[in-house]
Parts: structure tokens; sequence; C-alpha cells
């Protein structure tokens, strides 16, 4: 039985926690991006962080945040990780780690091969690495956009770093997803949701079971 760690993304309400709580994800992810639909005020991520059970980890995603919003948001609230899913440099990923003591995520965006250099580079400096579909020019969204990328481009594939699936995911694909890249963690958001930024917690414990092959990940 793999032992597959998964993230649900984009949480709005106390509901959507106990809801990833009760299917045994992983990670919960809190967006601040004012154009996403998914977008939290920093006190109403700190309520929904201070919900959260031991077990679940919170992770803050931010895009090109500058030091303010990043002291705001991680003095405001427990935090297990950061998620940079921006244009951050290596550079600037490196910064973050230190600044903050927190393990930092970085997302790339992948459309072919050519792609893929950029996951490298990020696995030296990042503590993960959140492989995302390519957003469309002129998105609104760097990410939770729906879409996926041909999964063959990440399959079996092993970078220096524990690397995680995104990008179109849904309770239907998921397992597939995974047996196709041998992908250990996987990142959902509008496929667990019944509108933009409205979780379906129906759709979330099907995700998790998908994912997890219909059982629980083995204990170690
Ligand atoms: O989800 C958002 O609204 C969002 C906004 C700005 C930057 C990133 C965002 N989401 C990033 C995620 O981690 C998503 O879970 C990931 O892109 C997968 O999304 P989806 O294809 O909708 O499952």
């Amino acid at each position: 039985m793999p032992d597959i760690r998964v993230k649900i993304c984009g949480l709005k309400t106390e509901a959507d926690v106990a809801a990833v709580a009760a299917t045994g994800a992983a990670y919960m992810g809190l967006v601040f991006f004012a154009k996403s639909p998914r977008h939290l005020s920093i006190e109403q991520a700190r309520r929904l962080a201070l919900v959260a059970p031991v077990g679940l980890a919170k992770v803050a995603l931010t895009v090109n945040a500058d030091d303010a919003t990043l002291d705001a948001i991680t003095e405001a609230m427990p935090l297990d990780m950061l998620q940079l899913h921006g244009h951050e440099s290596p550079d600037r990923v490196a910064e973050v780690r230190a600044r903050y003591g927190l393990p930092v995520m970085k997302a790339v965006g992948v459309a072919d091969e050519g792609d893929l250099a950029a996951v490298f580079d990020y696995s030296l400096v990042a503590d993960q690495i959140l492989v995302d579909a390519k957003p469309p020019k002129n998105a609104a969204l760097p990410g939770g956009n729906g879409l996926s990328f041909d999964w063959r481009l990440v399959a079996q594939r092993r970078w220096l770093r524990p690397w995680m699936l995104a990008g179109g995911l849904t309770p239907e694909n998921v397992a597939e997803a995974i047996r196709l890249t041998n992908a250990r963690q996987v990142d959902v958001s509008s496929g667990v949701e019944s509108a933009p930024g409205v979780k379906d917690a129906g759709r979330i414990a099907a995700f998790v079971k998908a994912a997890m092959m219909d059982g629980p990940p083995i204990l170690r």
C-alpha cells in the first residue's frame, strides 16, 4: 500500500478544515492572493490555522510576497510550511527559508520538457517542489486553474527533494496520475470544489480515498 501524502489547497471555512482533517490528508493550503476566489484575509486564515488539528500541516501560499507581507502572515498564525507560487528566484527562496525558519515549497509550472530544468534548480534551495501545470498566458491566477499538464513529462522522476504533483487533479483521475508518475504527494484545489472557492466535502473525501488507493497510509 503506497504512503501517499495529500494536500488540499484553498480552504476557506472551518468546515473545510474539518472535512480535510477527517480524511487523513497531510496538508491544508491557505491562499493569500487577492485575485483568487480562495483568498483569505490574515484574520480569516488565522482562525483556520488555529482550528487545524495536530498532524494536518498548515501551508501558507503567497505569490511574489515581500518581507512585510510574509512577516504579517507568519507572525499572525502557526504555520508548517510556506508555498511560494510566483516568480520568486532561487535566491529569494533561500532568503525566505532562512528568514522564517520554515520549510519552503516552491511551485514550478510545467508545460513541456524545457520547464523541468527549473525543478532541478529550485530543488537546490527549496525543501519541496510543487510540480504544477503552467498557467495559460494572461491567466488571472498562477495556480488553481484546474488544468493538467502531460504527466508523462514527470513519469517516474526523482529529484533532490520531495515533490508534489498538482494541476487538474480530481477524484476521478488522481489514481491514474499517481500510477503513471509515481508521485508520492499530490495537491488539489479546484478538482474538489462545487464552484470556484467552494470546497465540496464529498469530493475531498473521494479524492483522498482515490489517492490512497482506497486505504490509509501505512503508519511507520
Ligand atoms: O488556488 C489558487 O487560487 C491559487 C492562487 C494563486 C496562486 C496559486 C494558487 N493555487 C496553487 C495551488 O497549490 C493549487 O492547489 C494548484 O495550483 C492546483 O490547482 P488545481 O489545478 O485547481 O487543482
